[in-house]
């Protein structure tokens, strides 16, 4: 378990992490989302000991990551992957922090074969592409068998086949009861890995919720019938909101696919269609953040 409370990290007058107070549980993987620069990265960093908090506590597994006796075996973390000696082979880097660890040599071989490195395991790391150092970087992490893991954007880099690997892998990790807390700016791989979602926007938490009650607060009911305007007559007396939308269905909310079902029954009107929609993701996290952005894109052609 992660936990933080009032947490706050101010550099000069920027106020990067705002009071922010939140659990991450185990046995659950939670995705840490928010626009650039919303405090995801400052976040981590507190709890992982390399930034001071301005004010309030971050404490992992119930204490301050710096009294834990052997850090590596108890959380793991990816947090700044390019911090390591460019000089270093993936072998020779691991081996030392797995030294230091007080951890057996055989796990060095274990985690390079995990990741995917075997084959460039004794190769200098500063010729290494984004994506291998990823995974060397994931394989530090997972050096210790740690209880909970703090990966900052872990599939960034990373091919199709090392993204699928690092979502089954997170999920095996919940499974077995651990703390996995996750970033990635990637909302459909984000849909597929977290079951809960914690979301900042400028330091303040905005959300801290589980996965499918984002994605179901936005659902609605979506129906086609050839007598539309009575049904959604029919659906607006029953309580519902209803929109046409352009393709001639219905867009229904605040009914249940049943409810909407009984009514046009009741009201004798066929129906051709009827599904239950669920927001992606990336809808629900652009609704939720949409006022948070810092750093926004212009339009071309557009001052
Ligand atoms: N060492 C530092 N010195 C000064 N400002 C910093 C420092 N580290 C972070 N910041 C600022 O704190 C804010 C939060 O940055 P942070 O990297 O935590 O955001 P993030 O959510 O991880 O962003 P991204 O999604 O772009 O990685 C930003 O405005 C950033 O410029």
């Amino acid at each position: 378990m992660i936990e933080l409370v009032g947490l706050t990290k101010v550099f000069g007058d920027r106020v990067a992490v705002d009071d922010l107070t939140v659990r991450i549980e185990p046995g659950r993987v939670t995705g840490f989302l928010g626009p650039n620069g919303s405090g995801k990265t400052t976040t981590m960093r507190c709890v992982l000991g390399l930034a001071r908090p301005t004010a309030g506590t971050a404490t992992v597994l119930g204490v301050p990551y710096r009294r834990l006796d052997r850090p590596l075996r108890r959380v793991g973390a990816l947090v700044d992957p390019r911090a390591r000696h460019p000089g270093r082979t993936a072998h020779a880097h691991l081996l030392a922090l797995a030294r230091s660890n007080g951890l057996p040599r055989r796990r060095v071989a274990e985690v390079i074969d995990l990741v995917g490195l075997a084959a460039v395991a004794y190769d200098r790391v500063g010729g290494y592409s984004l994506g291998m150092g990823q995974r060397l970087g994931m394989a530090g992490a997972l050096l210790g068998e740690p209880e909970v893991l703090l990966l900052d954007e872990p599939v960034n880099g990373l091919d199709p086949e090392g993204i699928r690997w690092v979502r089954g892998l997170l999920r095996g990790l919940a499974a077995e009861g651990r703390t996995v807390l996750v970033s990635s700016h990637l909302m459909s791989e984000m849909e597929d890995t977290a079951d809960h979602l914690v979301v900042l926007g400028r330091g303040r938490l905005l959300a801290d919720v589980p996965m499918a009650e984002l994605l179901g607060a936005s659902a609605a009911v979506r129906v086609r019938s050839p007598a539309a305007p009575l049904l959604a007559s029919a659906l607006r007396r029953a309580g519902a909101a209803v929109v046409l939308e352009l393709d001639g269905a219905l867009r229904i909310e605040g009914l249940d696919p049943a409810d909407v079902g009984d009514v046009a029954h009741a009201a004798g009107v066929p129906v051709h269609e009827l599904t239950r929609v669920v927001a992606s993701l990336e809808a629900a996290y652009l609704a939720l953040t949409g006022g948070e952005v810092e750093y926004r894109a212009g339009l071309p052609g557009l001052p």
